[in-house]
């Protein structure tokens, strides 16, 4: 069949996929000429979904295979509304939420995604860890590990280590330590043509071999650092049988202690086939998502389990000595601003570590980092200045609603919130206000965006330049 959209298809693709699905070449071929969809997942470390769809000013739709995932129309802009940049969602197309949500992800858990940036699945499995147990986010290309980071801290996950490395050297640091691991690879990107033309343009046949190679080594690693009992997610947002069933058959030949298991079904999903891998059955047990079955781009996820038990989770605290007046400082900034807790937990003094007169708090759990290369352990709560302490906005956004007394929560259509993100100072009137003066969290809707200073009525704004949009 014709279809204006496939022509800019490559040849070699089509047929490949023409051989691969047969019957189901034309639905698939007319897919192309539908739209695509757009999506976003709550922060639910943040925000309960109900809460959520009560705010929220424009119009969404549930994505029904994802618990916290909703569409919205395209001519909308949610990355411009407040709530997004209080961290309350994350943008990211239906599909590519799938993986993250077929994990099973626990508070206190260690976990790691070990090519994370830009964060889609990193922010999902970070905020299903409610701020217990640890994230260690890698990415090994040092622009995207930023990115990670910056959507890392938005979301205002605390318990995080983001590094830069290759994943094979992350092995030595942490064998078998992992209770869940994410590999969502780099793949040939195939799943993504209709949302990204470019990549159609640059595909070649010969990529998914090469790219095959680098899967299976990232496999190998993932494995070694899988604990027994604990459970990896491979994905790939292609359809090449070579990124996906082949790596799966080629893993399980390699580590018979690794298993395939079943993951949560929905009915637009299909099952692997075992005839694109080497035939084994259990190959069924993978999911991949087609565009003419789906409200999404294609995609693969392939579910593993090691054999054993794992180990249980432990909260170590660093035991850290604060120097007093540091303490001092913290304390003071802490009682002004009434800090309840902090991302989900009670505060824990012990966390805190300071290098070069900047302050973090570290994850509550302990590990090697010994020769990593690494942009972040722990949530950076500000700078220590002259007989003060100066908080961050990573530290504004691990706040979560109702986290500290001090606050300034605005509606969501206040145009007061829109200047504050320029940078603006804003008029508070007294009513407004819990406390007269001091540091105070700016909110939308109770949920912190950024702090503010006020003085007579004034908040002078903290908002950073390199926050701002
Ligand atoms: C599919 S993207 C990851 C998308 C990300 N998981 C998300 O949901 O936002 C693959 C990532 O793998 C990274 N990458 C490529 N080769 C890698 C390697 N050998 N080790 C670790 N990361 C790698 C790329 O920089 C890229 O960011």
């Amino acid at each position: 069949m014709d279809s204006d959209r496939s022509l800019v298809l490559p040849q070699a693709f089509l047929d490949r996929m023409k051989d691969m699905l047969q019957d189901d070449y034309d639905a698939f071929l007319q897919a192309y000429d539908q739209p695509r969809t757009y999506g976003l997942r709550v922060n639910t470390a943040k925000i309960s979904c109900e809460e959520f769809e009560k705010i929220v000013p424009f119009e969404v739709k549930k994505i029904p295979w994802i618990s916290n995932g909703y569409f919205y129309r395209e001519d909308v802009r949610p990355s411009r509304c407040p709530l997004y940049q209080a961290g309350l969602y994350y943008l990211q197309e239906p599909s590519a939420m799938t993986p993250a949500s077929r994990i099973p992800v626990e508070p206190g858990e260690y976990v790691l995604d070990m090519c994370a940036a830009p964060g889609g699945k990193a922010t999902a499995v970070g905020s299903a860890l409610k701020g217990a147990g640890l994230l260690v986010a890698n990415d090994i290309s040092t622009t995207r590990a930023r990115a990670l980071l910056r959507n890392l801290e938005l979301f205002g996950i605390p318990n995080l280590f983001v590094a830069n490395e290759k994943p094979e050297k992350m092995v030595k640091n942490f064998p078998e330590f992992f209770h869940k691991i994410i590999l969502d690879a780099p793949c040939s990107g195939e799943g993504m043509f209709r949302k990204e033309e470019a990549l159609a343009r640059d595909w070649t046949p010969e990529k998914s071999q090469e790219l095959s190679q680098i899967q299976k080594q990232l496999c190998l690693n993932a494995a070694d650092m899988l604990q027994p009992g604990g459970q990896m997610l491979y994905s790939t947002c292609t359809f090449a049988p070579a990124e996906d069933e082949e790596v799966i058959s080629w893993l399980l030949e390699q580590r018979p202690d690794l298993s395939l298991i079943s993951m949560e079904n929905y009915e637009g999903f299909s099952s692997g086939n075992p005839a694109w891998g080497n035939g084994s059955p259990e190959l069924k047990k993978c999911v991949r998502i087609f565009p003419h079955k789906m409200a999404g781009e294609g995609h693969f996820l392939a579910l593993l389990k090691k054999e054993g038990q794992s180990g249980p989770t432990a909260n170590i605290s660093k035991g850290t000595k604060l120097p007093a007046d540091v303490k001092k400082y913290l304390e003071a900034f802490f009682s002004e601003i009434g800090l309840n807790s902090l991302g989900g937990q009670p505060f824990d003094w012990n966390r805190v570590e300071v290098r070069a007169d900047k302050v973090y708090y570290l994850p509550p759990v302990s590990c090697s980092l010994r020769g990593l290369t690494f942009l972040r352990n722990g949530l950076y709560l500000g700078d220590l200045k002259k007989n003060r302490f100066e908080p961050s906005q990573p530290l504004a956004l691990a706040f979560r609603k109702d986290e500290a007394e001090a606050i300034i929560s605005l509606p969501v259509d206040d145009p007061r919130l829109e200047r504050y993100l320029k940078g603006e100072t804003l008029t508070i009137l007294p009513e407004e206000t819990v406390h007269t003066k001091g540091w105070h969290l700016l909110c939308v809707e109770g949920y912190p965006l950024g702090f503010g200073k006020l003085v007579n009525g004034t908040l002078k704004n903290k908002y950073p330049a390199g926050w701002r949009a």
